[in-house]
Parts: structure tokens; sequence; C-alpha cells
């Protein structure tokens, strides 16, 4: 696959985990931004929150710029990828994107929400991000899955959606 495979979508919605196991299933190498952040920056996500948000999300920025111009890499973002624009364009030009969206309930009920900085006040917290974030996930993605059965489903239907996205013409090839 010549392009990067890039999934969106809300905090604990299954990217970090759907991007493992999609690199073990197409042999691609996976990163996880919020990872690479911690690693560049030598802090935890909750640290940098602590200086402030806009100063996570301006390292968010750095390196998510840096990550999309590889190819061939499984890309899992940060919730808030989305919140600005240049990060999506970015991601979009080697790479197809893909939402996960998942039930808000279901998140709250297998997230450990007191160590996300963003879903430690709980999940009226959660189902208002939720709202001020889907129109532009929606926006930003080529493909969307519903992960809101096991796991293995979800893997097999972002493989499905992603072979018809690429047979329509628009991608480059698996
Ligand atoms: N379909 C699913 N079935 C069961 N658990 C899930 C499912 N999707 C995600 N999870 C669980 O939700 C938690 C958060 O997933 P994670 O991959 O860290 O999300 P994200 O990276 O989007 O924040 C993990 O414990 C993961 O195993
Ligand atoms: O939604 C967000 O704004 C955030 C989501 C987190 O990643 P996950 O989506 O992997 O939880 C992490 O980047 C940071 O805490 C901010
Ligand atoms: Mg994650």
């Amino acid at each position: 696959m010549k392009e990067n495979i890039v999934l969106i979508g809300m905090p604990g919605s299954g990217k970090s985990t759907l991007a493992r196991m999609l690199s073990n299933k197409l042999r691609m190498p996976m990163i996880d931004l919020d990872t690479e952040i911690e690693t560049y920056t030598q802090k935890e996500i909750s640290q940098l929150f602590e200086i402030g948000e806009s100063h996570f999300r301006d390292i968010e920025t750095e390196v998510a710029k840096k990550f999309a111009l590889k190819k061939n890499l499984i890309i899992s973002t940060g919730g808030g990828i989305i919140l600005r624009e240049e990060n999506m364009r970015a991601l979009q030009k080697n790479g197809i994107v893909i939402f996960l969206n998942r039930h808000i309930e279901k998140i709250s009920d297998d997230v450990q929400i007191a160590t996300r900085p963003l879903l430690k006040d709980g999940v009226e917290r959660l189902q208002k991000l939720y709202v001020e974030r889907i129109d532009l996930y929606h926006k930003y993605a080529h493909i969307t899955i519903e992960n809101n059965d096991n796991l293995i489903m979800a893997l097999n239907e972002i493989i499905e959606a992603l072979n018809a996205y690429v047979q329509k013409g628009t991608a480059n090839e698996i």
C-alpha cells in the first residue's frame, strides 16, 4: 500500500487498538501520535495538558505533519486531531482517513476515563465533545466504520471498506 491509513475518532473509540490489529493483518508499520508526542517531549500527555491544551495542540500539529509526509504507515491519531484543519489537510495528502465511530455509552463503559485528561470529568464531558466534533469527523473521513460490536468485526469491516475504496480508483493499490 503506497498510502497511509489514518484513524480518527473520539477518545476511546478504538483507534490505537485497531491500528495495532490492522498493522498485524496488513503487515504495515503503525505509529500512535500520542506515543510519538510522549517520546518527543519526554512528557506524558497529561503533563502537556497541565501546561495547557494549546501547548499540547501545537506539539500534536508538529508531530502529525512529520508523520503525514511518510508513506505505507498506519497512523493512530488523538481524538482532537480534527480540531485543526492544517492537521487534516496534511494527513489527507498521503492518507486514507477512516473515522471510527463508537457509541459514547460503550466508550464510557470500557475506557479508563480518569487517565485521559479530557475525559476525567466523566460521561457528560464525553457527550459534549461528541456533539462539538461529530461534524468534523465526518468532514475529514474518506471512510466511516461503526465500532459497536467486537473488534474483529470492526477490523474486517475496515479491510473490506479499504478494498472497496481502492477499487473505486480513488486511492493507490493495497
Ligand atoms: N469493539 C470493541 N470491543 C471491546 N472493547 C473495545 C472495542 N473498541 C475499543 N475497545 C476498548 O476501548 C479501549 C480504548 O481503546 P483505544 O484503542 O485506546 O481507543 P483510542 O485510541 O481511540 O482512544 C481499549 O480498552 C479497547 O480495548
Ligand atoms: O480527544 C482529545 O482531544 C484527546 C485524545 C487523546 O487521544 P485518544 O483519542 O487516543 O484517547 C489524546 O490525544 C489527548 O488526551 C487529547
Ligand atoms: Mg489512542
